[in-house]
C-alpha cells in the first residue's frame, strides 16, 4: 500500500454528513415525516442536499423557511424530537460511506496519520451511524457538537477533535460545507473540501485550500499540503 511520509502524526479531522457518508436518503425520510404532522410537503432528497450542515435543529428550520411556514418555539421542539427520533430508530437503512472513503481511510491510517471525526449531526447520532456503518475503529475520536465548546464553524470544535498533539504538526479538515471552511481556516489548518457532499453554495466559493471529487485522490492531496506546511 502506498504510504505517504509527510502524513506521519498529521491530525486529519472528517466531516461526517456528505463528507465521509451519504446520509441524506435517510436524513430526507425523518425531516418528511416530521414536517408532515405540520402539514408541510416533502423536501425532495436534492434539496435536503443544500439543508444539511449546520445540525438538526437548523435543518428543521430550513424545512420551514423553505415552505414559507411559521415555526413556533413548541413545534420546532416537537418537530426535533420526532425527527431524532424516527431518524435513530433506523439510522443506516440506505446510508453508505462514499465511494473510496474505506480505502482512502487505510491509505491515511498507514501513512502514521491520527484520523477523527468533527461533525454537527448530534453526538449520539453520530455515534450510532458510524457504529451501524462499522466505521467507529477507524477513528481516534468522533467529535459532535455537545463534546465541544462549541460546534462548527467554531474552530474549537475542529481542535478539540483533532486531539492533544505536537503544536507544529499538520492538521486538516475534509468536510463539504461552509461551517467546515471556516472551521479550518479559523483554526489556522488546512480546508479540503469534497464536491460530491451536501452545500448550500458552490463548494469552489468557499476558499478552501482544496477540493477533491473522489476519495481516490485524497491522501496524496493532503500529503501534499501537509509537505507543503512543515517546518523548515
Ligand atoms: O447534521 C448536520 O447538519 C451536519 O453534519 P456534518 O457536520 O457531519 O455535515
Ligand atoms: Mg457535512
Amino acid at each position: 500500500m502506498t504510504h505517504f511520509e509527510a502524513l506521519r502524526g498529521a491530525s486529519i479531522a472528517f466531516d461526517l454528513d456528505g463528507t465521509l457518508v451519504d446520509t441524506a436518503p435517510d436524513l430526507v425520510r425523518a425531516l418528511n415525516e416530521s414536517i408532515a404532522r405540520f402539514g408541510l410537503d416533502p423536501v425532495p432528497v436534492d434539496d435536503v442536499r443544500a439543508m444539511v450542515g449546520r445540525g438538526a435543529r437548523a435543518l428543521i428550520v430550513r424545512a420551514f423557511d423553505r415552505a414559507g411556514a411559521v415555526l413556533e418555539p413548541d413545534m420546532a421542539e416537537s418537530a426535533l424530537s420526532h425527527f431524532l427520533m424516527t431518524y435513530g430508530a433506523d439510522i443506516a437503512a440506505h446510508s453508505r460511506p462514499f465511494a473510496g472513503v474505506e480505502a482512502a481511510l487505510d491509505v491515511l491510517a498507514a501513512s502514521g496519520a491520527r484520523l477523527s471525526v468533527c461533525t454537527n449531526k448530534p453526538s449520539a447520532l453520530a455515534r450510532q451511524l458510524m457504529e451501524a456503518l462499522d466505521l467507529t475503529g477507524r477513528f481516534e475520536r468522533i467529535t459532535g457538537p455537545e463534546d465541544a465548546p462549541a460546534k462548527k464553524p467554531d474552530p474549537s470544535h475542529l481542535l478539540t477533535a483533532a486531539g492533544e498533539g505536537d503544536a507544529g504538526r499538520f492538521i486538516a479538515l475534509v468536510g463539504d460545507s461552509e461551517p467546515d471552511a471556516l472551521a479550518a481556516q479559523g483554526a489556522g489548518a488546512a480546508s479540503v473540501l469534497f464536491s460530491g457532499g451536501y452545500s448550500e453554495k458552490p463548494v469552489s466559493t468557499l476558499g478552501a485550500d482544496r477540493l477533491f471529487d473522489h476519495f481516490d485522490d485524497l491522501p496524496a492531496m493532503l500529503a501534499e499540503l501537509a509537505a507543503g506546511r512543515r517546518p523548515a
